[in-house]
């Protein structure tokens, strides 16, 4: 089994676990409901500038001039799409810049931004690399997975489709191959980070969807 496969297989309940929240079945269904979205769409964006800076750090990283092309051209890429959902849906939904940039992280955001500046700017190129993928492949399967059993009409089909497309997926299959390649020139204990920071993103990627469902934001004086 490939490195990659090794860090999916022992991830497979949580991945499942993924599917089945109520934010993902409802959004395959067509049915979640508008302010759900709107809180998502509004903390994705700020997600992907941070995750945007993430991929160019580990750019800068990378043992190979590849590399440098392939995570700058990500990070190119996550600001891309977050201005796409500020000309797309925020606008269907009236979301203006003003409001979007008044709405602070919350905590599942701001949790999830954090862990991924603090690895790429302080973990070795291949961890770096690690806890980034599940960014990708968790999306991408989330993505076909939906697009499979996605409502006719659904009003977040854009967003399923973006995920779910063959251009996407080829991007995460380089991701894995620089994975796989890089766990097989690092040791023993560099292969132990790069499964706990895959885990560490996994885990934080299943909270980001939960705590939109719930709305979820900061309590009580942190408001
Ligand atoms: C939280 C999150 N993770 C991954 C992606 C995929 O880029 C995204 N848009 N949002």
């Amino acid at each position: 089994m490939s490195f990659s496969q090794s860090l999916w297989q022992a991830n497979l309940p949580l991945f499942q676990s993924t599917l089945e929240l109520p934010f993902n079945q409802e959004l395959a269904a067509g049915s979640l409901n508008r302010e759900r979205f709107c809180h998502y769409m509004i903390q994705d964006a700020h997600y992907l500038v941070a995750y945007g800076r993430a991929l160019a750090v580990t750019a800068a990283k990378s043992d190979n001039a590849e590399g440098v092309v392939q995570f700058a051209n990500a990070a190119n890429e996550a600001v891309v799409v977050e201005r796409s959902l500020h000309d797309g849906f925020m606008r269907d939904y009236g979301i203006t810049p003003d409001r979007f940039a008044a709405t602070p992280l919350t905590p599942a955001c701001h949790h999830y931004c954090s862990y991924l500046l603090a690895t790429a700017w302080s973990a070795a190129y291949p961890v770096a690399v690690a806890a980034l993928l599940p960014c990708f492949w968790i999306y991408a399967e989330v993505g076909r997975a939906i697009h499979a059993r996605s409502a006719a009409g659904n009003p977040y089909q854009p967003w399923v489709d973006t995920y779910a497309s063959e251009e996407f997926h080829a991007v995460v299959r380089g991701v894995c191959a620089t994975v796989d390649r890089l766990a097989a020139e690092a040791t023993e204990s560099t292969r132990a980070a790069m499964h706990a920071a895959y885990r560490d993103a996994a885990r934080l990627e299943w909270m980001f969807w939960d705590s939109a469902y719930r709305l979820a934001d900061w309590q009580g004086p942190l408001r």
